[in-house]
């Protein structure tokens, strides 16, 4: 062995110890958080080769302080419903990381919340949000409020009730929240009118994705799912391939999965099929996004309502079996570990060639390495996603320019940023000898930006 080889080896000895040491001390002190310590194993498999060339983030303890959330608010959420009976939900922030900016992050309103999902949700924002190259850090938060059968004044007491203590811990230079699933246009309409009402105020900044005509930013609420479909086009591309004449299956029917089909079907994709949590309909000739919309964007429908309209359109109740539709093109775009590996099985048997992860997470690491070991081009959420989080930072220029961009400037800049995460993952994958594999480009990507961050802030 040559003095290189050596030092080569002991640094790779090093870097692994340093990994394997730090997931146990993870793993020791959040023994329950599965959706945590899934989020963590991904990144920690990705960061080996880091920690080798770059020593100094090991004697700057970044792992430990990166899977450490600054901070994590849980607070009472007491409410009346419609009759007077008194309910009380959990409401949870998660301010992650703030070394390259306001923690910044979307609200989920969903029964399942719960510390893990909230904590893993903000652990990715960090890398996702790294990577669009704008000033935010990383946060998320939420309840487990079931929004689902709430008349609309319930909507509003509940988040009037949630803002009033959320509002103590916010502010447009220190965390600005926006939506994520169960909170769209009208929570966060109630959610800014309470924020204002409290701080006695009109603060434009406080939140994102707010409506155009009050404060918002067009292009916000297409920019996750058109966001996406530039991503995948991007490495589509670069394989040679288009999403021209292409099959594609969207899981979901709600925000990420309705703009994520109508790109898809603009640059040429058959959509043939979309679900909600009851089941999914399939429809062979391609969806009919204007019926989706009027069901789930405009309306309070379940997705079988589709087939009394398009009655040659199929429905299934079991939302899951969504994959087994043979595709070219699989969007899942509705929540996490939803294509597990019974789930890549059969999408391979059924010959996808590329997956885009809309939603977050929604691949189980099992399933992931089934794709890559049958070559199957794998665009990964921290990635492909980002698009309605950097729209978000647009708006947050907007609203302290007092300015508002066209909807052709933002979707431009939808477009150079998408195109720049791919470039800088396909980077970072090439430098550290994974070419192709954008699942670790992603990863390291971010983590060499916020990483260097935190090394200049110091130890804290
Ligand atoms: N909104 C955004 O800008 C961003 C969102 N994301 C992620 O994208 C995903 C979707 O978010 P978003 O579109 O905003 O949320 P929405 O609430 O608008 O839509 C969620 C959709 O997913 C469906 N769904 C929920 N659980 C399941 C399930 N187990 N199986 C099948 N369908 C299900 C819902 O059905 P139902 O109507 O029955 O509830 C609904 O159609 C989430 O993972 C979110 O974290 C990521 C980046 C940004
Ligand atoms: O727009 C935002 O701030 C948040 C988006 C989000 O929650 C996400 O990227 O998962």
């Amino acid at each position: 062995m040559t003095k290189i080889d050596e030092i080569q080896f002991n640094n790779r000895k090093r870097a692994n110890d340093y990994v394997h040491e730090v997931y146990e001390l993870v793993k020791k002190r959040n023994p329950d958080e599965k959706e945590f310590l899934q989020a963590t194993r991904e990144i920690f498999d990705s960061l080996r080769p880091v920690f080798a060339k770059h020593p100094e983030f090991i004697s700057n303890g970044i792992l430990e302080r990166i899977t450490e959330p600054e901070r994590i608010i849980s607070f009472r959420v007491a409410w009346e419903d419609d009759q007077g009976k008194v309910h009380v939900n959990r409401g949870f922030r998660v301010q992650f990381n703030s070394d390259l900016g306001p923690y910044k992050g979307g609200l989920r309103f969903h029964p399942s919340v719960n510390t893990s999902i909230m904590k893993f949700l903000a652990f990715e924002q960090i890398f996702k949000n790294a990577l669009t190259g704008q000033p935010i850090g990383a946060g998320k938060g939420g309840s487990d409020f079931d929004p689902k059968g709430k008349s609309d004044r319930e909507i509003m007491r509940f988040t009037q009730s949630f803002m009033t203590e959320l509002s103590r811990h916010i502010g447009p230079d220190i965390d600005v929240p926006a939506g994520d699933i169960g909170v769209g246009k009208r929570e966060i309409g109630y959610l800014f009118g309470q924020y204002n009402r409290i701080k006695g105020g009109y603060e434009a900044g406080i939140l994102t994705g707010k409506n155009p005509d009050h404060g918002g930013s067009l292009g916000r609420k297409e920019a996750t799912g058109y966001g996406t479909v530039y991503f995948v086009d991007e490495m589509l591309k670069e394989n040679g391939l288009t999403l021209d004449g292409k099959t594609m299956v969207v899981s979901g029917s709600g925000n990420v999965s309705t703009y994520a089909m109508e790109k898809a079907m603009q640059l040429g994709a058959n959509v043939v099929a979309c679900s909600d949590s009851d089941g999914y309909i399939y429809d062979k000739d391609g969806i009919d996004l204007d019926l989706v919309k009027e069901l789930k964007e405009f309306g309070n429908k379940r997705i079988w309502e589709y087939t009394k309209e398009r009655p040659e359109a199929e429905y299934h109740a079991d939302c899951s079996a969504i994959w087994s539709i043979p595709c070219d093109i699989a969007l899942p775009c509705a929540t996490q570990n939803e294509i597990d590996e019974i789930a890549a099985h059969m999408l391979i048997a059924n010959g996808v060639k590329a997956v885009g992860e809309g939603a977050n997470m929604p691949c189980t690491i099992e399933a992931i390495e089934i794709f890559q070991e049958h070559n199957v081009l794998f665009a990964p959420a921290k990635a492909a996603n980002a698009g309605g989080v950097a729209v978000s930072a647009m708006e947050m220029s907007q609203n302290s320019q007092r300015l508002s961009w066209s909807a052709e400037q933002v979707d431009e800049h939808l477009k150079e940023v998408m195109q720049n995460i791919y470039n800088d993952c396909k980077k970072a994958a090439d430098e550290f000898g994974k070419p192709g594999n954008l699942v670790m480009g992603a990863n390291i990507a971010g983590f060499l930006r916020v990483a260097g961050a935190m090394v200049a802030h110091g130890i804290r």
